[in-house]
């Protein structure tokens, strides 16, 4: 019998394997349902394997995934499935495709969504936010009507910052709580860089805050950052080096790595993915935290009220998080995060029509960009 089932033009096999009674044993969790949008894409290729090997949710997580493509991507989504459907992967209990989010959105408890379009060359970045925000405002209104009431959604297709603000604008009946995006691949960078300086393993390197924007204003912090448990700053003497070097060699590394591949990152992307939905079900470490892109309204720090940017988070490994209070930040860092943050409202002004805020004004900035441009 075959896992995979989707819409009827589109469909390799209807039948859906569902978990009959007589299968589920009793250290089984109940099935969760997981979408991914942008299935068909480079991250997902790597994320979804993941997802249905149990690296994710754990050994005894049965899942069903259901794979939101564009109507072009259609045919390659086939093709995953059946790919996945060929994994064997014990605890894959359902694939669904389709294209029209009301129906993959169905119950979800998680929506990972990826899937946006590229920048095309002369696309300025106030299009680029027209264009990918009409997607995200379409699959808000989606997750509203169909997805679970306390359904995460993390957003990764960019910009994923304010892609995030939309679909969290367009679906008010889910806590605004629940919408991230993913600031974790620059975390996993900055812990790479911070370890490789000091000559130590990156597990040594802990309390990494991206703060503000998934473009290059973000701001690595390297002043509440600890190596061996201790600040960062006494263990890298070099302070021109934090603030100067460091600090670029982060914000631009997707782009350096798009040069040298060819391609933008997807392996370690797909990596960080799973990274933050862990740091979302399992108790964060005594002392330490984690960065995700989430809703400001309430933060302690002094940011803008009502933009999505990364900050410190820890999390109970209920789903839930609360910002990290206990955190320093001095005039460096600070009027670091007022430019990502500026840049933020600028882009919020930019969507104001795919937000209900009324009429959009686009001033952006013009020296930012996403991390893999250059
Ligand atoms: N936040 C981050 O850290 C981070 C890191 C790397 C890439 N990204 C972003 O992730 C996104 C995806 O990257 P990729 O390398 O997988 O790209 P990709 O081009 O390989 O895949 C994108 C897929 O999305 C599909 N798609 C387009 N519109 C869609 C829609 N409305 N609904 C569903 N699917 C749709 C496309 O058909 C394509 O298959 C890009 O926006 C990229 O910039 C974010």
């Amino acid at each position: 019998m075959s896992l995979i089932s989707g819409l009827d033009r589109f469909t390799l096999c209807f039948s859906s394997n569902l978990l009959s009674q007589e299968e589920e044993t009793k250290s089984w969790k109940k099935l969760i349902k997981i979408a991914v949008s942008g299935a068909a894409g480079m991250i997902s290729n790597h994320l979804l394997f993941k997802l249905a090997s149990g690296e994710v949710f754990g050994p005894d997580q049965p899942v069903a995934l259901k794979l939101l493509g564009s109507e072009r991507s259609i045919q390659a989504l086939e093709g995953v499935a059946m790919e996945l459907e060929d994994s064997l992967f014990p605890l894959l209990r359902e694939v669904n495709i389709g294209i029209d989010p009301y129906e993959v959105f169905q119950d979800v408890e998680w929506a990972l969504l990826i899937g946006a379009k590229p920048r095309g060359p002369g696309m300025e970045r106030a299009d680029l936010l027209d264009i990918n925000g009409q997607i995200f405002a379409e699959q808000g209104k989606a997750l509203n009507a169909v997805a679970s009431r306390n359904v995460k959604v993390m957003v990764v297709g960019n910009p994923c910052n304010t892609n995030a603000l939309i679909c969290m604008k367009n679906a008010p009946d889910i806590p605004a709580k629940n919408f991230h995006a993913l600031t974790r691949l620059d975390e996993n960078r900055a812990k790479c860089q911070l370890a490789l300086k000091a000559g130590v393993f990156y597990d040594k390197v802990s309390n990494v805050t991206i703060w503000g924007n998934h473009s290059t204003t973000q701001v690595p912090d390297f002043l509440n950052a600890t190596i061996n448990g201790l600040p960062v700053t006494e263990i890298i003497k070099d302070r021109k080096w934090l603030e100067e070097e460091f600090t670029e060699k982060v914000q631009k590394r997707g782009g350096v790595l798009i040069q040298k591949w060819g391609r933008s990152s997807a392996a370690s992307t797909s990596v960080s993915i799973v990274d933050a939905i862990r740091s979302l079900i399992t108790p964060t470490p005594k002392g330490d935290w984690f960065s995700s892109g989430v809703y400001t309204t309430g933060n302690p720090y002094g940011i803008a009220e009502d933009i999505i940017f990364s900050m410190a988070c820890r999390s109970k490994g209920d789903g839930d998080y609360e910002l990290v209070k206990d955190v320093m930040i001095d005039d460096f860092l600070w009027n670091r995060i007022k430019k990502s943050e500026a840049e933020l409202l600028a882009e919020k002004r930019c969507v104001a029509h795919l937000t209900g805020e009324g009429i959009a004004v686009c001033d952006l900035p013009g020296d930012t960009m996403l991390p893999g441009e250059m």
